[in-house]
């Protein structure tokens, strides 16, 4: 995959801040680089997760870059969902493939600021978990913060949130990945990358 010229993604709005690493304090960092001693994932878990190195995954050779010039990708575009009024998430945005995207691959990594579980934001539609952490892309993010739930759109996901082991930094991070049944058969370009937010997102908006 390589790093595309445009720095931000199309359609990225002007008061949130486009990211491609994680942001991340070095004490909270900890509890993610599985050499730390509290890192807290089991090493069973940490033995199931892919190794990636996101660097390369944008076409970079060092990880330093990434966090110094943050880079849209080109497989994925966040596309205005305002002239489709049927779709549930109109008038906002989705996130679209650009390519045919295969079963089980890392579409993108899923970045925004990182706080303790404790910390975390209740109201906030952006905030994923990460064991004893949280990411939430509300007010700084990248492309994986447009990626919608499935209902309403799609039959069935096509995409899911899964841990992966980021090895620039030897640290679990969050990702989006193509969800890998052989059977499900990939994504095709330009469909829409929807995943499962879970019953326990919409039951609270409730
Ligand atoms: C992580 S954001 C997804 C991106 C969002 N569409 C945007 O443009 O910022 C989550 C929010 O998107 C909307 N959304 C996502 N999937 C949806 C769906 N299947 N039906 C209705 N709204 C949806 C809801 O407002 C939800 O709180």
């Amino acid at each position: 995959m390589s790093a595309k010229q445009h720095k931000l993604p199309k359609n990225w709005p002007s008061n949130l801040q486009f990211i491609s690493s994680l942001d991340i304090s070095k004490d909270l960092s900890k509890y993610l680089e599985i050499a730390s001693g509290i890192c807290r994932f089991s090493p069973k878990d940490i033995a199931a997760m892919e190794r990636i190195s996101i660097s390369k995954f944008y076409g970079f050779s060092s990880s330093k870059q990434l966090s110094v010039s943050p880079t849209a990708l080109n497989s994925v575009k966040i596309e205005s969902l305002a002239d489709k009024p049927s779709h549930p998430a109109s008038p906002y945005f989705g996130l679209f493939a650009t390519k045919n995207l295969s079963p089980g691959q890392l579409i993108i990594p899923y970045y925004g600021k990182v706080t303790t579980s404790e910390n975390a934001s209740e109201t906030s539609d952006y905030c994923l978990r990460l064991n004893c952490l949280a990411v939430d892309a509300d007010s700084s993010g990248n492309e994986g913060r447009y990626v919608n739930d499935y209902r309403g759109i799609l039959d069935k996901p096509n995409a899911e949130f899964k841990e992966f082991i980021n090895t620039d930094y030897n640290r679990v991070e969050m990702g989006i990945f193509v969800i890998s049944s052989k059977l499900h058969g990939g994504i095709k370009k330009k469909q829409e990358i929807c995943v499962s937010y879970g019953k326990g997102f919409w039951s609270a908006r409730k």
